[in-house]
C-alpha cells in the first residue's frame, strides 16, 4: 500500500548535451529542444492533474528552468523551491567540456561507459588547469557550499550518492512524512543516484540505467519508503524507450 507519492524530472536537454559534451558541474543552458521538453513535462503532469507542495532543485541553470518551466504549466510558480549542490550533476572531472563520441574514439567506448555508468569509477580530476576549473570553482552558486575541503573535482556515482542521500534522508524524507507532495528537477546521474537508493538496485544493474530528459516519473512508496511503484514515466513506453536508448548511444564513436 502506497504511504507516499513523488515525482522526479531530469532537465530537458541541455546545449551541451545538444553538443554531446560532458557537462556534469558546468552550467549549461537548456537547448531549444530542452526548453520544449519542459514545457511537454509541465503539460504532461497538468494532464494528471498533479499538485505540489514544494519542490527541490539544484544550483544548475539547466534543472532550475526545467523546474520553473514545469511550474508555469501547472499554474504553481508559487510553491516553495529549494536549491542545493547535493542535487546538482555528478562532476565530470577532467572530462568535462569534451565531446563523448570524440572520447569514445579516442579512448574506446567501453571506457567511456564506465566513466558514464560505472558505481564506483571516476572520470579523471580536473584540475587548475582545466579550461572550466576557474568558471566552476569561483561561481558565486557555491558560496553556501560545498566547502573548500567537500568541493569535488570529479565524482563517480558512488562519490554522487555520498552527497545526495544527506539532502534525501535529512531535507526530502521528513518532508515526504510530514505529507508534502513533492517534485524534484535535477540531473541524469544525481536521480540515478537516488533510484539505486530507493529500488535497491546491485552496482551491476545501475550501469544499463539512462534517465530521458524532461520526462517525469513517479514513484509511490509504502511506510517504510520501499517502492510500491518504481520509476513509472508519464510517457508512451516507446517514446521513454527511445529517448533512454539515445541516452545511451550519446557515448558510441562516430
Ligand atoms: O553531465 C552530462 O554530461 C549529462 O548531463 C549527463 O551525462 P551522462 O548521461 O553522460 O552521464
Amino acid at each position: 500500500m502506497a504511504k507516499y507519492q513523488i515525482v522526479m524530472v531530469r532537465h530537458g536537454e541541455s546545449e551541451w548535451n545538444k553538443l554531446n559534451k560532458f557537462c556534469g558541474w558546468f552550467d549549461a543552458e537548456l537547448s531549444e529542444q530542452g526548453i520544449q521538453e519542459a514545457e511537454a513535462a509541465g503539460k504532461a503532469l497538468k494532464k494528471e492533474n498533479f499538485k505540489f507542495d514544494l519542490a527541490h532543485t539544484s544550483v544548475l541553470t539547466r534543472a532550475n528552468k526545467t523546474l520553473d518551466s514545469i511550474l508555469k504549466e501547472i499554474d504553481q510558480t508559487d510553491i516553495p523551491i529549494q536549491k542545493t549542490w547535493r542535487l546538482n550533476e555528478r562532476h565530470y572531472g577532467g572530462l568535462t567540456g569534451l565531446n563523448k563520441a570524440e572520447t569514445a574514439a579516442k579512448h574506446g567506448e567501453e571506457q567511456v561507459k564506465i566513466w558514464r555508468r560505472s558505481f564506483d569509477i571516476p572520470p579523471p580530476p580536473m584540475d587548475e588547469s582545466h579550461p572550466y576549473y576557474k568558471t566552476i570553482v569561483e561561481d558565486p552558486r557555491y558560496k553556501d557550499g560545498p566547502s573548500k575541503e567537500e568541493f569535488p573535482m570529479f565524482e563517480s556515482l558512488k562519490l554522487t550518492i555520498e552527497r545526495t542521500l544527506p539532502y534525501w534522508n535529512d531535507v526530502i524524507v521528513p518532508q515526504m512524512k510530514e505529507g508534502k507532495k513533492i517534485l524534484i528537477a535535477a540531473h541524469g546521474n544525481s536521480l540515478r543516484g537516488i533510484v539505486k537508493h530507493l529500488d535497491e538496485m546491485s552496482d551491476e544493474a545501475i550501469m544499463s540505467l539512462n534517465l530521458p530528459t524532461g520526462i517525469p516519473f513517479v514513484y509511490e512508496l509504502d511506510a517504510d519508503l520501499k517502492p510500491v511503484v518504481s520509476m513509472k514515466f508519464l510517457g508512451d513506453e516507446e517514446t521513454v524507450r527511445k529517448a533512454m536508448e539515445a541516452v545511451a548511444a550519446q557515448g558510441k564513436a562516430k
